[in-house]
């Protein structure tokens, strides 16, 4: 393959990607031309939403093409436009050849959660001293183990283990606190999600790990749970506050995750209708929130 790099300002981001695409880019990929700068701009934006911008004040444009010719007429014709005043070629150049499944792999070792409880992706041996694993590999879905958000929910399963328990885990993405709370005991599963890439992922992966549970849309979760796990963001959280409280059986445990420290008395305020929450943990800037109802 051919990588073609291109500088832009971010007006015309979104035209050159139409006109990458029309000239059989096979990818186009924008990132911030003053990365790692001191002009470096940070553009935040909620996951599953669209982008805040199309792209940055100076946006480095990478095009993937299949030959080298493609390449060179999709040069030849941009530079052509009107729309490219203002815009620069930056260079032609063939992409290597690597092993990209190895080089993936290459980045996602086993992963602990406790001394004996570990994240295993299925191309490693677990390590010795692993007692308990979840074989787990990256896929469409959130939650491979190596957020502190994910971390956090697991280690508080391994601690108070969930022998016996009815358990909702609302936002499975990949399963794995569901997967979890099966490995520690519980009997019953519910894994819920908005996204049917997620549902499909952990069906996969519970199957994977010889663990029995239900998956679907929320609106599969019914009755009342002994715990409730929702590592979801602060914003949702707050929303989904009556939701999962009503989820949560008396004397239940509520479990939330996705919450910066900072926000913390935000997510208090949010829940103090139906349930006292408090810090339970916490991990590079995240929090683990939990309450007993
Ligand atoms: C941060 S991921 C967590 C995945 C996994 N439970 C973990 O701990 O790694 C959040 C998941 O919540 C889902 N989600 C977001 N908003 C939701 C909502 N309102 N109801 C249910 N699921 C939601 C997302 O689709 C995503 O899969």
């Amino acid at each position: 393959m051919f990588e073609l790099s291109l500088l832009c300002p971010e007006d015309r981001v979104e035209t050159l990607s139409d006109a990458l695409d029309a000239l059989d880019a096979l990818s186009v990929s924008v990132e911030d031309a003053d990365a790692q700068t001191d002009a470096e701009q940070a553009l935040f934006g909620e996951p599953g939403m669209p982008p805040p911008k199309d792209g940055w004040q100076r946006s480095r444009m990478l095009a993937l093409f299949a030959t080298e010719s493609l390449a060179l007429e999709a040069r030849t014709l941009l530079t052509a436009q009107d729309f490219f005043a203002d815009c620069r070629i930056l260079g032609l150049a063939p992409v290597p050849e690597q092993d990209w499944v190895r080089l993936t792999q290459s980045q996602f070792d086993p992963v602990e959660i406790t001394p004996e409880f570990w994240i295993v992706p299925t191309w490693h041996e677990p390590p010795a001293q692993a007692r308990q694993i979840i074989r787990l590999d990256p896929g469409l879905a959130f939650g491979t183990g190596t957020h502190p958000t994910t971390r956090m929910c697991l280690r508080w399963i391994a601690r108070h283990g969930l022998a016996g328990q009815r358990v909702l885990d609302y936002g499975c993405g990949s399963g794995i606190l569901a997967i979890g709370a099966a490995k520690y005991g519980a009997a019953d599963v519910d894994a819920v999600d908005i996204d049917e890439a997620a549902v499909q992922s952990t069906v996969l992966n519970a199957q994977a790990n010889g663990v029995t549970l239900r998956s679907g849309l929320p609106d599969q979760a019914s009755g009342t749970y002994q715990t409730v796990l929702a590592n979801i963001l602060a914003t949702p959280l707050k929303v989904l506050a009556p939701l999962l409280c009503a989820r949560v059986a008396p004397g239940g445990s509520l479990v939330l995750a996705g919450i910066l420290e900072r926000q913390a008395e935000e997510l208090q305020a949010a829940y103090a209708p139906h349930a006292r929450l408090v810090v339970a943990d916490r991990e590079d800037g995240w929090i683990l929130m939990t309450a007993v109802l």
